[in-house]
């Protein structure tokens, strides 16, 4: 989907395809509903008071109710100890009216987090960040695997603007296991020529300059310059970074790992931050929960990407 031009890119308008994935997915919803009786329910867990997670939880709580799910939110205190968590994760495993479960991450340094991520059901685990499927993705098995939502939700985007992807060169800046290595194993399994780089990498300029598609998941504010990318390339920029205020303003202002203005001017498409992969992320997370909830209860699943 295609929206406003500004220099010679088009803007990918993610805010827009979230909230058409999200009425998507309030139908499949009410059909779970209407023709077999089932809920799909969400469960987030937050640990402690960070304020950037507080943002972000009460809008996932607030997009699962829209689009007519059910919402469980627990909210534990900040030295809550692993095993009092380890048992939450437990009894919502557990709970047959809770069909995903997301517990929000960074944890408080005294928790494990690959302990806890280990403990949810593989089935239930909607960020898909559990070995089982982490594996699965991995290896191809996509009909089985539960996918990473920020991923998923750029491949959407890509696949929205360019169609197929097969033969296309494509370069992921950045090595993390929630962005840049599923992202990586996606644009495989869709036939890409796939690179990842890093902050090892020799001259990441010029491997950038090679991509037809371009997804920077490296948090660093702006790093990736307009002098690093192919004319026409397809840019997909999964940073979030706040800007320190500028005098007269209460916040700074949200900027990504691409420095827009330079990059518009060389790319065929990129993303907006904020407005592109961030409202993405929260769609797909719907999106998984109707997927997971088809198959605890063997319903035939939607198609995704
Ligand atoms: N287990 C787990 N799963 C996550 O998926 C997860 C997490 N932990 N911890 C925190 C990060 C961050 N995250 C975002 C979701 C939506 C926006 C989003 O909607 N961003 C808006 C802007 C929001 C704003 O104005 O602050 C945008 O880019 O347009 C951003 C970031 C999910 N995360
Ligand atoms: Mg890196």
């Amino acid at each position: 989907m295609s929206q406003a031009q500004a220099g010679d890119a088009t803007i990918i308008d993610g805010k827009g395809f979230a909230a058409d994935l999200r009425s998507g997915v309030a139908q499949q919803v009410q059909a779970l509903k209407d023709q077999h009786g089932i809920t799909p329910g969400l469960a987030v867990v937050l640990v402690g008071e960070n304020p950037a997670s507080q943002v972000y939880v009460r809008s996932k709580a607030k997009k699962t109710v829209e689009v007519g799910m059910e919402s469980f939110h627990h909210h534990l205190d900040a030295n809550t100890s692993e095993h009092e968590l380890l048992d939450l994760v437990q009894q919502l495993n557990d709970d047959e009216r809770v069909h995903g479960i997301l517990v929000q991450l960074p944890l408080p340094d005294h928790i494990d987090e690959d302990k806890v991520i280990h403990t949810i059901d593989p089935q239930k685990d909607v960020d898909g960040f559990h070995l089982m499927n982490v594996g699965r993705l991995a290896t191809g098995d996509l009909d089985n695997a539960m996918v990473p939502c920020t991923p998923l939700g750029c491949l959407m985007l890509l696949k929205d603007q360019l169609g197929d992807l097969s033969g296309k060169k494509a370069v992921v800046a950045g090595r993390s296991n929630i962005v840049g290595k599923p992202m990586a194993h996606l644009l495989l399994a869709n036939n890409c020529t796939t690179e990842i780089v890093h902050s090892r990498t020799r001259d990441i300029a010029a491997e950038c300059r090679d991509a037809d598609i371009l997804v920077v998941a490296v948090g660093k504010t702006r790093m990736v310059r307009g002098d690093w990318i192919k004319p026409g390339a397809t840019v997909i920029d999964v940073g979030i970074n706040r800007l320190d205020p500028e005098p007269g303003e209460e916040k700074g202002k949200l900027v990504g790992d691409v420095a827009f203005d330079e990059a518009k001017q060389v790319a065929g498409a990129i993303t907006p931050v904020p407005g592109g992969v961030g409202p993405m992320t929260i769609a797909v997370l719907l999106a998984n929960t109707v997927t997971a909830t088809c198959r605890q209860h063997n319903v035939a699943e939607p198609a995704r990407s």
